[in-house]
């Protein structure tokens, strides 16, 4: 099998520590943001870069710990950070949490960021595993939505859902997820459409492979060891600070008439083989079993 490496004058050190940061200092002052999944990985990475372009962001999230942490890494001289712990999944939690933390301040940009999964081919996957999934990664996407509208409404904000590449062409081992997050593609352009009148955007930001320190050592591995080799054509994974840094973008007046968009930050990888969550695909001949035909 082919595999792929970064291209010689993009790679080492001076690429990792590129400076992504192209956006004007304070452009989000006197802006209120919610995030979810704000104590980890992207979300953490969205919230620091948005604090930090000055705006107020209210985080969510189930863990306090984490959430703690987001709030010390944040700089305090811009923007500022609070947070809120909940299970996005808990409708009513997630509506009373919105609606206080937003009374006041309305709503400019929204980041549905919340979401996972387990890795299975769909034979594997029970009806309350496929449930707990969608659950999180489309119906909770929805609640919080449909809470923020009315915030977001006031001064015509913006919301960007975080996707997977390859939303449009299927994974190996995400039936769940990327049903999931086909539904939330459905919903943006459909948004996109019903709340144009409002100046509200919906758009879907759909990261590759982001190999963050909350993964488990095994996911990292193989995301690290197999996925991008064989499947990112750029050679590398995506990092955390260009989906940051592209979500401020999309919330930016720059963004203003960019609504209903699938943007896949990606390596070209939704071109490629697709991203698939098992050790051997496609299947070798010889090892295909009659009796899961
Ligand atoms: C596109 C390629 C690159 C993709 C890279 C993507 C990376 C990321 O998305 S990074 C985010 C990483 N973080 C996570 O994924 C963590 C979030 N995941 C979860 O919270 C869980 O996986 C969850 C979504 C299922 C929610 O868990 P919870 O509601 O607590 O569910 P339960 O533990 O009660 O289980 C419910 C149901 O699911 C079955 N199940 C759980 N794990 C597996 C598994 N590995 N294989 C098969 N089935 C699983 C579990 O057994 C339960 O079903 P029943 O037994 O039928 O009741
Ligand atoms: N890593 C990757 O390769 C890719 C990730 N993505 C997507 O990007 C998003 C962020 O992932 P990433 O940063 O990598 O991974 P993380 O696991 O670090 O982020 C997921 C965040 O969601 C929060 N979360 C999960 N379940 C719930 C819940 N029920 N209620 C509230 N918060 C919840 C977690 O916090 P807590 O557990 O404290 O609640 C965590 O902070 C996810 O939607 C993911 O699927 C997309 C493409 C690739």
């Amino acid at each position: 099998m082919r595999t792929y490496r970064p291209h010689p004058q993009q790679s080492g050190r001076a690429w990792e520590v590129a400076d992504v940061k192209v956006l004007q200092p304070l452009l989000l002052a006197g802006t209120h943001a919610v995030v979810t999944g704000a104590g980890s990985g992207i979300g953490q990475e969205i919230c620091v870069r948005l604090v930090e372009l000055g705006a107020t962001v209210t985080g969510i999230g189930r863990n306090e710990s984490a959430l703690q942490r987001t709030a010390e890494l944040v700089g305090s001289e811009q923007g500022s950070f609070r947070w809120f712990s909940a299970d996005v999944r808990d409708c009513a939690q997630v509506r009373s949490i919105i609606s206080e933390a937003s009374a006041e301040l309305g709503i400019d940009l929204l980041v549905n960021n919340a979401g996972g999964q387990f890795y299975a081919e769909a034979d594997q996957i029970s009806d309350n595993g496929f449930r707990a999934v969608v659950d999180l990664n489309l119906n909770a996407v929805f609640t919080v939505i449909s809470e923020a509208k009315q915030f977001l409404a006031r001064r015509g904000g913006s919301i960007v859902n975080i996707s997977l590449s390859g939303v449009e062409r299927g994974s190996v081992g995400l039936a769940h997820s990327l049903a999931a997050r086909a539904g939330v593609l459905a919903m943006t352009k459909t948004l996109a459409l019903e709340w144009a009148h409002l100046g509200i955007r919906v758009n879907c930001l759909a990261p590759g492979v982001v190999i963050s320190d909350s993964l488990p050592d095994d996911i990292a591995s193989s995301l690290r060891d197999h996925v991008v080799p064989e499947s990112v054509p750029a050679g590398r994974p995506t990092p955390t600070a260009d989906v940051a840094e592209f979500v401020a973008f999309i919330a930016s007046p720059a963004g203003r008439m960019i609504t209903g968009q699938l943007l896949q930050i990606d390596g070209a990888a939704h071109l490629g083989r697709g991203l698939h969550m098992v050790d051997e695909w496609p299947p070798a001949e010889e090892s295909c079993d009659e009796s899961r035909r």
